[in-house]
This record gives structure tokens, C-alpha cells and sequence, in this order.
């Protein structure tokens, strides 16, 4: 696996890459790989030629106090976990190489980035759009792949990909792969290292609770009595708060007040300081 750490080292690889004329896919990352990230990876072996990985903590998707000093960087153990997979070519910038001085040009995409981790994390999304972008415009890959466990994150890129022409990896090789989960449940996250051992036991009850208040949703009526159930259950079980418990139409994102036959649910909560992220189908075709 060739490892390329500038943008000059990058394209020089993609072209030998390229030579041989397969299809070259995406899987952009910010590192501390787990079974979540390797499942994007073999995805995308399956369906291209080639396979080029991206580990890039990006600082513009990082508000003010949140963890980006803290986040896990782990390159070493990362890139043999990534050449273990076959993947062909490691692409890790240093954040000067991405965002030279000078730097001035942010994307924004409005609609679904609005709400659920959006009103939480206001530039999050923009931040994410303008990185996902440069990937795309530095890599030009044919597909890439993002995990539905960012399932708003994955709304917005298609949504950018589709209104700003990026004509190769265009909305339709843009591809979701579904949530990885740990045995109990709980939705595989690098974030889930900072996790004490009972935060991590108690970190077990946002995915049943969630299933829970699917159940009673699925019976049909508003969704107010089961989502303030939600919030109780996860405060009860050790959760310092809830940022958000709300459905909403899977595609468009819309705020829902009841299952409307296309509807997912979406949670945020905070456990010691560690902010979670969930989202299941309420409705059997989201
Ligand atoms: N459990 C998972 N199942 C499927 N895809 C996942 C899972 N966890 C992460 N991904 C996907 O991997 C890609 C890279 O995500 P990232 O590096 O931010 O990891 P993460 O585990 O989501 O970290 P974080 O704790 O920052 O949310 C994203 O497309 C993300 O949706
Ligand atoms: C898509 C992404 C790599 C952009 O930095 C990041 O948001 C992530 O890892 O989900
Ligand atoms: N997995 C999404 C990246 C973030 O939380 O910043």
C-alpha cells in the first residue's frame, strides 16, 4: 500500500493507480479505524478495482470545545489495518496541505444539514460538504463509500455531489453502508473509546431504547409519548442528557410528527461528556 501525504505524492500515485483503466473508489475517514470502517473498505473492494482510503481529522467540522485535540490518531496501527484489507493507496494529508494559508472558500448546503446534528453542532456540516469535496475533486474516484451510522452526514454529501456537478463519483456511486454494531447494540464509533467500562455497558441502552420506542411508533399515533419515553429511559440508564430524539423522513429529512410509512428515528445523547449517535428505520422502507 502506498501511503501519500502530499497532494503532489497523491496524484503521482493515482496515476500509476489509474494506469490499468479499473474503477477506483473512495473510503473517506478521520482514523482510529474499527469493524465500521473495514466493512466500508470491503464494500468498496467488492465493487471497484481499486480501493484508496482517506485519514484526515478534519479541524473545520470541529466547533469551538469539541474534541478535536482529543480525538484518537492512530496512523500507525490504522495504515496496517488498511494495507491488511488490500487497499491500494492511503491518502493522509496534514491539515496545512488541505487548508494552505490563505484558504478561504467554504461549501454549504442548506435543507438537510439543518436540525438533528446541525442545530447541535452549528459548521459541522459545512465543514464536512468543504472537506468531502476537496476528497472528491483531490481522489476524482469513481464511487465512494460513508457509513448510514452518519445517515444526515450522508444526506448532505449526496445532496452536495448532486447540486454542485461532481459528474464522477455523482449521487449514484455515492453509496451507504449500513450501521456496524458491537454484539450489544451499540453502533461502532471511534468516539466509543473514550467510554469508561460502565459508560460503555450503560452506552448499551440508547440502541434498545431506541428499538422500544420503534415498537410503540410502529403501532401508528404521534410520536411525543414514545420519544419522551426514550429520553427518560436513557437518562435513567446513565445518560447525562439527550440532544435529540426525533423522526423524520429518511430521504428528505423532514421533521415528522408520526410515522408516515418512510420515517427513521434519530437520536443524540451524551454520556460523560461523550456525545452518541444512533439512527433506525421506524417505517420498513427507510
Ligand atoms: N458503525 C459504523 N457502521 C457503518 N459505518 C460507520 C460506522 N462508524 C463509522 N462509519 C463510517 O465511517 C466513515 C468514517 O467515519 P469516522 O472516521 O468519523 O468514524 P466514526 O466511528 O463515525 O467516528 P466518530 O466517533 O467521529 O463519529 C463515515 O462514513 C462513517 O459513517
Ligand atoms: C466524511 C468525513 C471523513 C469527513 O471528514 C467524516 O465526517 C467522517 O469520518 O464521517
Ligand atoms: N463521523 C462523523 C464525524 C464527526 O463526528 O465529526
Amino acid at each position: 500500500m502506498q501511503t501519500a501525504r502530499t497532494l503532489e505524492v497523491l496524484r503521482n500515485s493515482l496515476s500509476v493507480l489509474r494506469r490499468d483503466g479499473g474503477r477506483v473508489a473512495l473510503v473517506p475517514t478521520m482514523g482510529a479505524l474499527h469493524e465500521g470502517h473495514l466493512t466500508l473498505v470491503r464494500r468498496a473492494k467488492e465493487a471497484a478495482d481499486q480501493v484508496v482510503a482517506s485519514i484526515f481529522v478534519n479541524p473545520r467540522q470541529f466547533g469551538a470545545g469539541e474534541d478535536l485535540d482529543a480525538y484518537p490518531r492512530q496512523l500507525q496501527r490504522d495504515s496496517e489495518l488498511l494495507e491488511a484489507e488490500g487497499v491500494a493507496l492511503l491518502w493522509a494529508p496534514t491539515p496545512e496541505e488541505v487548508y494552505p494559508q490563505g484558504y478561504a472558500t467554504n461549501i454549504s448546503v442548506a435543507g438537510v444539514s439543518e436540525g438533528l446534528c446541525g442545530g447541535d453542532r452549528p459548521g459541522h456540516f459545512d465543514g464536512v460538504a468543504t472537506v468531502v469535496c476537496k476528497l472528491f475533486n483531490q481522489v476524482m474516484p469513481d464511487m465512494a463509500f460513508f457509513g448510514e451510522k452518519d445517515w444526515q452526514q450522508l444526506a448532505v454529501i449526496r445532496r452536495m455531489a448532486r447540486d454542485l456537478d461532481l459528474t464522477r463519483p455523482h449521487v449514484d456511486a455515492i453509496h451507504g453502508v449500513a450501521i456496524v454494531r458491537e454484539e450489544d447494540g451499540l453502533a461502532m464509533s471511534s468516539r466509543n473509546a473514550y467510554l469508561s467500562e460502565g459508560q460503555r455497558a450503560s452506552a448499551a441502552s440508547l440502541p434498545r431504547a431506541m428499538k422500544d420506542a420503534i415498537a410503540v411508533l410502529a403501532e401508528g399515533g404521534q410520536a411525543e409519548r414514545p420519544l419522551g419515553n426514550l429520553r427518560e429511559v436513557l437518562q435513567v440508564s446513565g445518560f447525562d442528557s439527550v440532544d435529540y430524539a426525533e423522526i423524520r423522513d429518511a430521504d428528505s429529512l423532514e421533521r415528522l410528527e408520526a410515522d408516515n410509512g418512510n420515517a427513521r428515528l434519530f437520536v443524540a445523547a451524551r454520556i460523560g461528556g461523550t456525545r452518541l449517535i444512533d439512527n433506525m428505520p421506524v417505517s420498513r422502507t427507510a
